[in-house]
């Protein structure tokens, strides 16, 4: 794969490779897990072949910093898969889309059209309703003191914030078969195409993404149909219509297509719910986990906040201290995205010394920077408190944690993210105490991860809400 010239040159090192498959017998497991295993026998900047594929593995805050800030320019493109061409809409989308003119005027036209400031401050009502709603069903829960299923439950919360209830119930299915879809080919272009031939994960794949498509589809068409009524706070989809209209009219160079309308559509719903609702019940399986911290953060926001109040809003947040370090804290050790979406370098570059050569997927590992002992205190465990005397923050600007990623393609939904991790999990704590149910204890909390993009949690987070006095 790499010529001669690059075989002379200083390559990172890395495991034995077999022919063909290249490194993949060493992936057995979840691949941010692999890969940190691998990195501290190889080392931090570590080169690997998956399949035919050279990828080059970095895990140290030194060679993030690197890749990220001084290279990005050079290695924003994405490694193309049978997956991601898929859901991606044959990259009409951000998130999978190749770097070039297209992904600029696409990414531009969202952060500015749908994810800026102003915008956001119109999502922020919905978002209150929509909180509203959760808090009611799981008032029904506590009086019959049944366990309620959250991570079906903050799903839902989420998706509802982008679109309006009637298609969330069919969405949340959806995305449940997405997920058992997903495999392989996310991961390893090519070769992971091969391995799900085989396994038959790429018949399950066609058939959910043509489920999809159709939920999409229909979506688009609902909000087409003459004579929507759209409210004073019009959900993604409407603003999404709008701009599709306008970009007809004017003689625009770029013009936004049905593909496009879905790409944007499913990167939000892959990147901006999933990975909500994910870090809300990572935060709640740790905080029943720790009942001292729970305690801490339910005293701080009940304090502050006192206890007459029948809705919350943003505002609310501004006060919280110790709130903020628990939703740091949960970014820390469940990032969503643990290898952040891969890139491929356009051009030869050296990262940490080492020559990297152009068309290498290049994959940050920000789960092992994350959990370095090297930058953290008993860094496997949960402890908001660490936080107390740093100004360690997660926007991208510290390489120490980078749950929204950083540089040029970093995620540009990461307001919204937090706004919504924020609200939701900011009424689960002041609306509700919380237990496990009748026979469970912590220990038999159940903390696997799934997935090789997006990581959740694999058993459904059950607990019993009690309303609070
Ligand atoms: C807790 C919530 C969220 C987390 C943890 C998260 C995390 C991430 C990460 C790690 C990336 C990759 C960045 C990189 O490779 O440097 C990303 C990209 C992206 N995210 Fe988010 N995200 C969240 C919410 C959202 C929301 C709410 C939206 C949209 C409404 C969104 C839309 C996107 C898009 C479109 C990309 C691709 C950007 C590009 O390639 O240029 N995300 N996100």
């Amino acid at each position: 794969i790499f010529s001669k010239k690059h075989k002379r040159g200083n390559l990172p090192p890395g495991p034995q490779k077999l022919p063909i498959i290249g490194n993949l017998h060493n992936l057995n497991g979840l691949a941010h897990t692999c890969f940190r295993n691998l990195s501290q026998k190889f080392g931090p900047v570590m080169l690997l072949r998956l399949g035919y594929v050279p990828t080059v593995v970095i895990s140290s805050r030194e060679g993030a910093e690197e890749a990220l800030k001084t290279h990005d320019l050079e290695c924003c493109s994405r490694p193309e898969t049978v997956a991601t061409r898929m859901l991606s809409y044959n990259f009409k989308d951000i998130g999978f889309a190749p770097y070039g003119e297209e992904w600029k005027a696409l990414r531009k036209l969202v952060v500015v059209e749908l994810l800026n400031a102003k915008k956001l401050k119109s999502f922020k009502y919905i978002r209150e309703e929509e909180n509203d709603v959760l808090v009611k069903k799981l008032r029904e829960s506590a009086l019959t003191g049944s366990p309620v299923n959250l991570t079906k439950a903050l799903f839902t919360l989420v998706a509802s914030v982008f679109i309006d209830e009637d298609n969330v119930a069919d969405l949340v299915h959806k995305f449940e078969l997405l997920i058992d879809g997903f495999a392989f080919s996310d991961f390893f272009p090519g070769v992971g195409w091969f391995i799900d031939q085989i396994s038959g994960q790429n018949k399950t794949l066609n058939n959910v993404f043509s489920e999809l498509d159709t939920f999409f589809q229909k979506v688009l068409d609902e909000h087409l149909k003459p004579g929507r009524r759209v409210s004073e706070s019009p959900d993604v989809v409407d603003v999404m219509v709008d701009l599709m209209k306008k970009q007809g009219k004017d003689g625009d160079s770029f013009k936004l297509t049905t593909d496009h309308f879905k790409g944007i559509i499913s990167d939000i719903f892959l990147a901006g719910v999933n990975t909500s609702a994910i870090t809300l019940a990572w935060a709640m399986t740790e905080l029943i986990r720790h009942p001292r911290v729970m305690k801490k953060v339910q005293d701080e926001i009940r304090t502050i906040l006192g206890d007459k109040k029948e809705r919350l809003t943003e505002d609310d947040l501004s006060q919280l201290h110790y709130f903020k370090l628990v939703v740091k804290e949960t970014f820390r050790l469940h990032p969503a995205a643990p290898l952040l979406l891969p890139r491929e370098t356009m051009s030869d570059i050296k990262i940490q010394g080492y020559d990297i050569p152009a068309k290498t997927q290049m994959i940050i590992n920000i789960y092992s920077i994350a959990r370095d002992p090297k930058l953290w205190t008993n860094p496997d465990e949960f402890n908001p408190d660490r936080f107390l005397e740093s100004s360690i923050d997660y926007k991208g600007l510290n390489f120490e944690m980078l749950p929204f990623g950083s540089g040029r393609r970093i995620c540009p939904g990461m307001m919204m993210g937090i706004a919504n991790v924020e609200m939701g999990l900011l009424n689960l704590l002041y609306f509700f105490d919380w237990g496990l149910p009748e026979g469970k204890t912590v220990r038999d909390m159940d903390l696997e991860e799934t997935g090789s993009i997006i990581v959740s949690k694999k058993a459904t987070l059950e607990l019993v809400p009690f309303i609070h006095n």
